[in-house]
Order: C-alpha cells, then structure tokens, then sequence
C-alpha cells in the first residue's frame, strides 16, 4: 500500500514543501515569502494561518487530492531540547512551539501547520529531528562558567539524515559507527556522531561555532561584552550583526559563497577571508576528533556550501588525516522528513512522545541571580541574552539546583561549583521551587 506524506519546511523567508509516495518525491515547491508579506505579521506563530493557506494552495495547484495523504511531517521547531526521532505532534509539543521555549523560528510553526492540517484530514502529524536535538555528553556541556550552559542547537535534520545515508551505503547501522558530520550551508555546524548519538556539536543558531556565510560563530567574551555596554546598539541590533549579517557577509559581502569564490580569483582580501572560513571549519573538525579519541570512521562534509571543489579540498587538506572524507553536498531535508514519517508508518521505529519526556526535559526556567545585578546593571540581561539561554543558576548561599533539561543520566549540576553552605536563600527572592 502506497504511504503519501506531505512535508513542510518553513524557513524565514520560504517554505519548502513536497508530496512522496512512500519514499518517492511526487512534487515540491519552494513558497517564497516576500518581506514585505512577512512584515504584516507580529510574531511568527501568528503566520501560522497563512502558511497553512498557502501550502494547502500548492496542493491544489499541483492536482494533489489532499484526501490521499497518509500522514505529515514537518521541521520543527525550538522546543525543548530531547533525543533525535519523529515526535507526534502533541499539546505539549504544540504548546511550545508556540511559546518558542528555545527561541522563535519559523521552523516552530512546522508542527503547528502539520498537526492542523493533520487534524483536519484525520491522519498523524509528526516532526522529526528539530535544531533543538540534545545528546550532548555530560562533558560537553560545560562552558566554562556555570552561569552559562552549553546546548545543542545544529542542522540535526541534515547532519542525521547523511550519517545514516552513508551508514546505509556501507552496510552498517548508524548507531555502529562515529562519525563527525560538517554541515555548510547559511549556517555552519560540526557535529560529532558516536554510535547514533550527536555527543558534541555547537549551539550554531545563538553564537558559538565557526562563522558561517551569515553568522558570526563565537566571539571573544570580552570585545562582546564591550560592544553590549558601548550603548551604541541595541539587543536586536547586535543580535542581527552577529547572527544574519556576521561572518562571510560582514567580512567580504555577500553571503554566497560562489559569488565570494569569483571575487577571490582577482581580491585577496576576499581569499583571505575564504582561507579564515575554512581553517575555522577544519579547526572545528579537529576539535571533534580529539573530543572523540581519535576514533573516527569517516567525516561527512554537506550543505550547499560542500559543492565548491575549493572547500572540499582545502577541508580534506586539514582533516583527511583524522579520517577519510565522503561529500554529500546540498542538503535535503524534504526526503530526510518524509523518510522519518515512513519508518514510523512502516513499524521500523516508533514515533516518539513528547508530552511523556518534557517532563524531564522542563529546562530550568531562565532565573536571575540576585547578586552580581548591580554590578552589570540592566545590560546584564542584554549580554546574557546573547548567549545560550539555559544557564543554571545557582544562589550564593543556596543549596537547591535546577534540574537538567535532558532526560539522559547528566547530573551537571551546578552546586558542585558554590559552597555547600546551609545558610538558607535570601528571602527577598524565590527564584526556584525549593529555594524560598
Ligand atoms: N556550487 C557551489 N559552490 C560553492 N558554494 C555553493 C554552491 N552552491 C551553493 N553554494 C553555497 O551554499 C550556501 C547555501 O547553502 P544552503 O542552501 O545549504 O544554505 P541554507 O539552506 O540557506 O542554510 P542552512 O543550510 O544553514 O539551513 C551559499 O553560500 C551558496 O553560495
Ligand atoms: C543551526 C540550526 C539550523 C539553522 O541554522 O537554521
């Protein structure tokens, strides 16, 4: 019997959507959204109408009998951090894709699009591996100040989809092998695949990482925090300079790597900068190496950006030997969710439940310390925000801890780094259950 599964990935300025028969593309179309369109929306789940309006109109105009789906799937969206897998579009799962626990996108209206179609025809709605896949080791999520933790946000979607592609093409399950998985594309992130589990990789939505065509990837701490408190800019504007118009497009330009590749033949500024680019990558590369032992099996350069020769060879020149290098340039995302949906309807794996696991995934909600307030004022929250949003905080004279935000057997907490005193909390201010 023939599965028809229509998947949707909305992106900022567009979204993707395509109709499979089984594993089959029927057709796909790319909405593009002009600004303007975009502009008359105050928040991003308040598109969720029109979105939906529109894709349903693509159906339409492709002689698409909506009554024949069998089920949907969607990318999506900044909800709380859990495994990789299909999720079924729960309440729960709805609910925070709305509130966009880890920030808004406009991946978080996939589900919301899927469930209500879904919905409407009576068919099951999924989303398979969001940006907010979390299986970083305990080790890794440490950043270095226990203000701050480390997450996981990356192009899980692609990076899982091509580690079990080239699983499957040497005969081996994904969950047997370690792979370290590139992905280049308007954002840039490294992922290291240990036996089916993404043990470390950058948060490369909020700033850490190499710089990407468009984002700037981590930054000293110091210049940054000079650049939050010079008062010549605003959050928003510092957000946009280091996450849409940082890295490439703030040193050379453009955002296109093609573009940039031409203008190197005759700029050496410009080449210099690409030479930046790709030593940050392979840099990175490296770092996954080490984080793994050594014990690589391959590495998997993908994203539109691993069609250029120029990269794929600069790259194997710093990392083929850690490992050798398969290239699996572009990306596609739209088989990689109609894939998901399909091992779910075909009994291969099961859809995961998002309602039963956000109990242990309920991050520690973003608590404000008492203390150091004065001593970065109002701009505290300003330079906080710049950074990944689930810093464990911890009283100075407090010995409750935030729980974990995942549900693996991670005990990070924070009170290993404070004293263990048994003074009680300051009572000005209760800022997590048990800590009045
Ligand atoms: N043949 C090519 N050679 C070199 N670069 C290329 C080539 N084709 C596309 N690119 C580059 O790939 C980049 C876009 O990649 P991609 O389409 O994967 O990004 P995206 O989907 O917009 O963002 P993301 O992958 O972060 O979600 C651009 O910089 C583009 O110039
Ligand atoms: C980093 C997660 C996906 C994206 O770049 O949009």
């Amino acid at each position: 019997m023939s599965n028809y599964i229509l998947v949707i990935n909305p992106g900022s300025t567009s979204t993707k959507i395509g109709v499979f028969e089984n594993g089959t593309l029927l057709f796909d179309k790319t909405l593009r959204h002009p600004a303007e369109e975009i502009a008359k929306f105050a928040t991003i789940p308040d598109q969720k109408g029109w979105r939906k309006e529109l894709v349903e109109q693509a159906l339409i105009e492709n002689n698409f009998d909506m009554k024949k789906l069998t089920a949907i799937c969607a990318r999506g969206g900044l909800v709380k951090p859990i495994r990789g897998g299909t999720y079924a579009t729960s309440d729960a799962l709805l609910a925070d894709c709305v509130a966009g626990v880890q920030g808004q996108h406009a991946c978080n209206l996939g589900g919301l699009i899927a469930r209500e179609i879904g919905d409407e025809l009576g068919i099951p709605s999924f989303i398979a591996d969001p940006p907010v896949v979390d299986e970083l080791q305990a080790i890794a999520r440490y950043s270095g100040h226990p203000l701050i933790q480390r997450v996981s946000k990356f192009h899980a979607l692609n990076q899982k989809a091509v580690a079990k592609r080239y699983a499957k093409e040497v005969g081996k399950k994904y969950e047997d092998l370690n792979l370290i998985v590139c992905h280049m594309g308007g954002g840039v992130s490294v992922g290291a695949h240990v036996k089916g589990s993404v043990v470390d990789t950058e948060n490369a939505l909020d700033g850490e990482g190499p710089f990407s065509p468009e984002r700037s990837g981590s930054l000293p701490t110091d210049a940054v925090m000079k650049l939050c408190f010079s008062g010549d800019y605003t959050e928003e504007e510092l957000r946009k300079m280091f996450v849409g118009r940082g890295g490439l497009v703030a040193y050379a330009g453009s955002t296109d790597m093609r573009d940039l590749l031409k203008m190197a033949e005759t700029d050496a500024k410009v080449a210099e900068v690409i030479d930046a680019f790709h030593y940050q990558i392979g840099k990175e590369i490296g770092a996954m190496a080490a984080a793994m032992h050594g014990q690589v099996d391959q590495i998997i350069l993908t994203g539109g950006i691993a069609y250029g020769k120029e990269t794929v060879q600069a790259l194997k020149d710093m990392v083929e030997w850690i490992a050798p290098v398969t290239v699996y340039p572009g990306e596609d995302e739209l088989l990689a969710l109609a894939q998901a949906a399909l091992r779910v309807l075909n009994g291969e794996e099961q859809a995961k439940d998002y309602r039963s696991l956000s109990a242990a995934h309920i991050p520690p909600k973003k608590v404000q310390s008492p203390g150091p307030r004065r001593a970065f004022s109002g701009n505290r929250d300003l330079f906080l925000s710049l950074w990944p949003r689930f810093f464990t905080e911890t009283a100075p004279n407090c010995t409750e801890t935030a729980p974990s935000p995942v549900p693996f057997p991670i005990d990070y907490r924070v009170k290993i780094f404070t004293p263990s005193s048994q003074r009680p909390c300051r009572p000005r201010r209760a800022w997590w259950p048990g800590c009045r």
